[in-house]
């Protein structure tokens, strides 16, 4: 396995403490914007925006939807709790390599926080997951992982990390109560907040109806291209976590696949055959969803961090 050049996290720290106030240097949760999630930075107050090009180590994200910023300020009721919000990912897949996807939650850790945000656009796995639907993670399946792209592979980034990481609990039970109570407060529909497990894949491709059901039959409730290197990284650095997937479009076709076989004989037949066609997915797709549903996860977001207690 290839090594990768250390990592300047002592300079980084450095540069981004030097264009902040005292009061914003020391976040206490940290999140991370999916796709089109970025708009959480209207939540946040006497915000400074610290652009990735400025912090040695980061590199920038190419994916639309994803802008290369730190936002630094305050979040929730009265003095507000101290937060940096990641406002666009590194992905594997545009060719960051797998410690710099994970570097900007390590800096999270480095500057302080203790909770950590994920939040991401997903496809629903799970039938009953409609568009628009909110999904509390409460497990992953990461066939990389279990295929050898785990992104901890590798030397320890710091000798105070344990080389073995439990995962049985990797989405922290407390946070997830939260979310949930949040949507009660914020009188949220039931049906608009779900928790499943998240399927983590490489793309930069979309599923096929195979992998698709590939995933459901395994135990997914949604699938998506992030979030799980960024969580083994909180996990490794100590950190509790809460991640949110806003389902964007459907993955299974729930009746199966459409017969071109079964059309054609029905077509011969001079029968009409109303067969199930599959949504052809896209990223511009994805990012409508997160523009037109985007607002709840903030709320959601917001509400949770207010209420974070002191000692979780
Ligand atoms: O996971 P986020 O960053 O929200 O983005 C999701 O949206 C993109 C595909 O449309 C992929 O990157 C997928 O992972
Ligand atoms: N598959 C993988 N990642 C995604 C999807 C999907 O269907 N939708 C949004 N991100």
């Amino acid at each position: 396995m290839s090594q990768h050049p250390e990592l300047p996290f002592a300079a980084a720290i450095e540069v981004i403490k030097s264009l902040l106030p005292e009061t914003l240097q020391k976040p206490r949760v940290g999140i991370v914007c999916g796709s089109g999630l970025g708009g959480i930075v209207d939540c946040i107050r006497d915000v400074v925006l610290v652009p990735y090009k400025m912090i040695p180590g980061f590199a920038e994200s190419t994916v639309p939807g994803h802008k290369s910023s730190l936002a630094f300020g305050l979040m929730g009721p009265g003095d507000g709790v101290p937060v940096v919000a990641m406002l666009g990912r590194f992905h594997p897949y545009e060719g960051h390599h797998m410690r710099t996807v994970v570097y900007p939650v390590r800096i999270m850790a480095k500057l302080g926080v203790t909770e950590v945000i994920i939040t991401n656009a997903a496809g629903g796995l799970n039938p009953k997951l409609s568009v628009g639907t909110i999904v509390v993670i409460h497990d992953h399946l990461a066939l990389p992982n279990m295929t050898g792209m785990n992104p901890l592979l590798g030397p320890l980034t710091s000798p105070r990390h344990q080389r073995f990481i439990p995962l049985s609990d990797a989405y922290s039970p407390s946070l997830r109560r939260l979310v949930f109570l949040a949507a009660h407060h914020l009188s949220l529909d039931p049906s608009a907040l779900a928790e499943g497990t998240y399927a983590w894949v490489s793309g930069p491709t979309y599923e096929t109806p195979a992998e698709g059901r590939f995933l459901r039959l395994a135990g997914a409730d949604v699938v998506g291209m992030s979030t799980v290197p960024e969580v083994l990284a909180a996990r490794e650095e100590g950190l509790n976590v809460m991640a949110l997937s806003l389902v964007t479009n459907a993955v299974v076709i729930p009746d199966g696949y459409r017969s071109i076989r079964e059309e054609v004989l029905a077509e011969l037949a001079g029968k009409r055959v109303e067969l199930p066609v599959a949504d052809v997915v896209s990223h511009e797709e994805v990012l409508e969803i997160g523009k037109a549903k985007g607002e709840v996860m903030m709320k959601l977001v917001e509400w949770v961090v207010g209420s974070i207690p002191c000692n979780i």
